[in-house]
């Protein structure tokens, strides 16, 4: 599939001196959701600025769905919508007046129509002539996404969309988050909920001080570094592991207290029975055994790990 953002070589250096992008090379497919994950400062909101035209990168280039973001600003910008992590709507309009006025900002004619469909998709309609103050905090941060609608974008970005919302607010906006793709947005998607991208994501892309780490469909991502582990308590300590036992995947503990054989969360073998009786012929006997299993949150968590 081709691409709709093409990022090459970007950097960012900012005024102070602190490279917070360094050397990116992305590509963002038409029609995916892609999940962009990092710890606190490692640069998503300096990456997104970068492609929305509000950071100026030091070096490098971006298209986004055909146009130069620089050269050719602002039909790039149209086809970009943006809902940033801070509330900040006009209080004191209605949701129809911001969200028509948000339209006109991009030049695009009046389109009552398209305004409607729009508030009816994000469950705004029969809060149209509401006063934004009056709605509540999952409301306005609809009220954000209609307005980053508002002028028909082709690629959403959605800065931490469920920061600070209720558990079942944030299962509706995922609903929605859904439908907006199936519609044939392609949504960026920054979180620190890694329960979101694992239940949303198409691609995960980890970012951490300025360089993306890993790129990866997230099947396979979870494939590939998701593991299994089964952790066996020993009777009586283990000096070393027996010499027709060191071809497995198990791991003594320093204490010789426990093994802990790993295997691949993905296939039907898991060679456990295997090995328990190999144990048992080697006379290794065990008091316990707990099993446990990675999750995206336990593989990002690894991943971003920073050395001590
Ligand atoms: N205007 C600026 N001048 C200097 N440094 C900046 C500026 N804006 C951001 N930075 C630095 O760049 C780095 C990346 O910041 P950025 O906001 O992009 O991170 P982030 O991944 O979005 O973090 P968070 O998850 O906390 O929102 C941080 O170290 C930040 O302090």
């Amino acid at each position: 599939m081709p691409s709709i953002i093409s990022i090459r070589g970007l950097n960012k250096t900012y005024a102070s001196g602190f490279e917070a992008l360094k050397h990116i090379d992305l590509e963002i497919e038409r029609g995916e959701l892609f999940a962009l994950l990092g710890p606190n400062g490692a640069g998503k909101t300096t990456l997104i600025g970068a492609i929305c035209g509000l950071v100026t990168p030091t070096r490098g280039s971006i298209v986004a769905d055909g146009h130069d973001i620089i050269r050719d600003f602002r039909p790039a910008r149209t086809k970009i919508g943006l809902v940033p992590q801070e509330l900040a709507t006009d209080a004191f309009e209605t949701v129809w007046a911001t969200v028509s006025f948000s339209r006109g900002l991009f030049g695009k004619p009046a389109d009552p129509a398209y305004v409607e469909k729009l508030l009816r998709t994000l469950s705004l309609w029969d809060k149209k002539d509401a006063k934004v103050m009056t709605l509540s905090g999952g409301m306005k941060r609809r009220v954000m996404i209609a307005k980053a609608l508002s002028h028909e974008p082709s690629i959403l970005f959605l800065d931490e969309p469920t920061a600070g919302v209720d558990v079942e607010l944030r299962r509706d906006m995922w609903e929605m988050v859904r439908g907006l793709r199936e519609s044939g947005v392609t949504i960026i998607l920054t979180t620190h909920y890694i329960e979101e991208a694992e239940e949303m994501a198409d691609r995960i892309g980890v970012i951490r001080r300025g360089e993306i780490l890993l790129v990866e469909d997230k099947a396979t991502l979870m494939a590939k570094l998701g593991k299994k582990q089964l952790v066996l308590h020993l009777q009586s300590p283990l000096e070393q592991l027996p010499g027709a036992l060191s071809g497995e995947p198990l791991e003594l503990s320093a204490d010789g207290q426990t093994l802990t054989y790993t295997f691949d969360a993905q296939s039907e073998q898991t060679g456990i029975g295997a090995l328990l009786r190999r144990l048992n012929e080697h006379g290794i006997d065990f008091k316990s055994l707990q099993s446990s299993e990675s999750s995206l949150e336990d593989i990002f968590v690894g991943l971003v790990r920073e050395p001590a």
